[in-house]
């Protein structure tokens, strides 16, 4: 009896083993018999047999460098996956990215949030969204948005002006400043990032773990709805992290409802969603609508900009001669007797080449192997903001094909709405920092500073030590 028991678990163990290693071989072989790209594409082997080494290199944090790296070793075309390419190659942004594309937005953002326009992939549907959005983000709606920022960027002073000579990190401090920005600008309301002695907000620790959940649902969707649901409060709430996110947009809207009612002339964006945009007949969105797209909004303004100011900074120690430079032009345009306002910063080509180098070094939704490409920015992985000016010393937008190949904010129709608003924020916050403080760092802020990406590029430390003092 017990010889028959062992045996029959035996082929029990022997059955499945062989089941499973079929199921391998059989994906395996179809991956490579059966892919769409064709067989003289080049890339790693693996890359031709399944698409788990890749997104186990997602995991890792370090897929940016590593199909810099691939692109460095194959060229402009790499295959990534039995089904996934990799384009390298100025002459791939139009069909990619221009209009009458029929690239679209990757899955990944089936996983990522809610649906509103940052999600949509059915081009039509993004369409009739987008208009209805991007309104708000005009010009002239921006420049009303202005004081707004700069009384976040004199928090932010106040409270490096209370550090001097101490180690603080930056890269916490960034990040309240881009956090607080997108409340007040997008929602109406603050964060109270300063307000709680160096802690970060709840939202923040919700907003890291949702970005957690959103990936670990596009990678095992069964095993997280299973796991949200055991009766453990830790785990319920970190699953639940996402709709905590939405819920803040949520009470915002209502809460701003409740106190000026939907013809406000209040100075937020939220103001201007609510309204639609009369000037067209753009009819406004639902609440529903509303409050999914100002969530949104503030997940993707908060640490893509957070984290570029923080790049700002660092590479200004790296280089004190560009610290000093713009330090000089800042003084010389008589900037703080104009408020250091933006319209004056916005003309000032230091400023704009030390923003531009960082944006192309660092970008915050990271694609690093077009903008170092050493046809259109030789030297690439030095920071030159001269690229960026005139011999004379003006701005200089760049050639055609560095325009091109400059993928930070994406390109055509799913290009970042916020874009201008970023550039306002770091312009804001560099001249203002620069003008009053001298930054220096420490030995382990290089180590801090490596670059990691999940989704959005985070610095491998998690935080960045630096040092202020005043400037002369
Ligand atoms: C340095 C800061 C920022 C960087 C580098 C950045 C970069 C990007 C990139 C690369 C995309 C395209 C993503 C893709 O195609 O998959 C994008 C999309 C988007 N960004 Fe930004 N972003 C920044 C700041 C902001 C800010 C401040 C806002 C809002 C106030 C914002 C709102 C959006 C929205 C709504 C989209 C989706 C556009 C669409 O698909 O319709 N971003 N961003």
């Amino acid at each position: 009896m017990e010889f028959a028991s062992c045996v029959t678990a035996k082929t029990a163990v022997a059955a499945i083993t062989i089941a499973l290693l079929t199921r391998v071989v059989w994906k395996v072989t179809s991956n490579v018999l059966f892919s769409p790209i064709p067989s003289s594409v080049p890339g790693p082997f693996i890359a031709r047999l399944t698409t788990k080494w890749i997104l186990l290199v997602d995991l890792s944090g370090s897929r940016a460098r590593t199909v810099h790296e691939l692109h460095k070793k194959y060229g402009p075309v790499v295959r990534l996956a039995p089904n996934e390419l990799s384009f390298a190659a100025l002459q791939a942004v139009k069909p990619v990215y221009g209009s009458g594309t029929t690239c679209i937005k990757s899955s990944a953002y089936d996983n990522f949030g809610r649906l509103g326009s940052f999600q949509m992939r059915d081009p039509a549907q993004h369409r009739e969204r987008q208009k209805r959005v991007a309104h708000v983000f005009a010009q002239s709606s921006l420049q009303q948005m202005e004081p707004l920022i700069q009384g976040v960027v004199d928090r932010l002073i106040g409270v490096i002006g209370q550090s001097l000579g101490k180690q603080v990190d930056a890269l916490h401090w960034c990040r309240m400043t881009a956090l607080d920005i997108s409340g007040e600008v997008l929602m109406g309301k603050s964060f109270g990032a300063f307000d709680a002695n160096g802690a970060a907000p709840t939202y923040v620790h919700h907003l890291d773990n949702a970005y957690l959940v959103w990936t670990l649902f596009g990678l095992a969707p069964l095993l997280c709805n299973v796991l949200g649901r055991l009766p453990v409060k830790s785990m319920q709430q970190f699953f639940d992290a996402g709709d905590y996110v939405y819920q803040y947009g949520d009470d915002a809207l209502k809460e701003y409802l409740k106190l000026y009612g939907r013809s406000s002339k209040r100075r937020s964006l939220l103001t201007k969603i609510i309204q639609g945009d009369p000037s067209t007949g753009t009819e406004p969105l639902t609440d529903p609508e509303i409050s999914v797209e100002v969530s949104n909004l503030v997940f993707a303004a908060t640490d893509t900009t957070g984290n570029t100011m923080t790049y700002a900074l660092y590479r200004l120690c790296c280089h004190p001669k560009w610290q000093e430079k713009l330090r000089a032009e800042i003084r010389a345009s008589g900037a703080k007797a104009g408020n250091f306002s933006f319209q004056l910063l916005q003309s000032l080509p230091v400023l704009n080449g030390i923003v531009m180098e960082t944006l192309r070094l660092h970008p915050a939704a990271p694609t690093f192997t077009t903008q170092r490409d050493p046809k259109y920015f030789p030297d690439p992985d030095s920071f030159t903001p001269t690229r960026w000016m005139t011999e004379s010393g003006e701005i200089n937008p760049g050639t055609p094909e560095m325009r091109e190949m400059m993928l930070v904010w994406g390109k055509g129709a799913r290009a970042c709405l916020g874009q201008h608003m970023a550039v306002m924020e770091i312009k804001i916050l560099l001249a203002r920092m620069m003008d009053r403080f001298k930054v220096d760092m420490v030995p382990q802020t290089h180590a801090e500073m490596e670059m990691t990406d999940h989704f959005t590029l985070i610095p491998k430390g998690q935080r960045c030590t630096l040092i202020f003092s005043n400037a002369d």
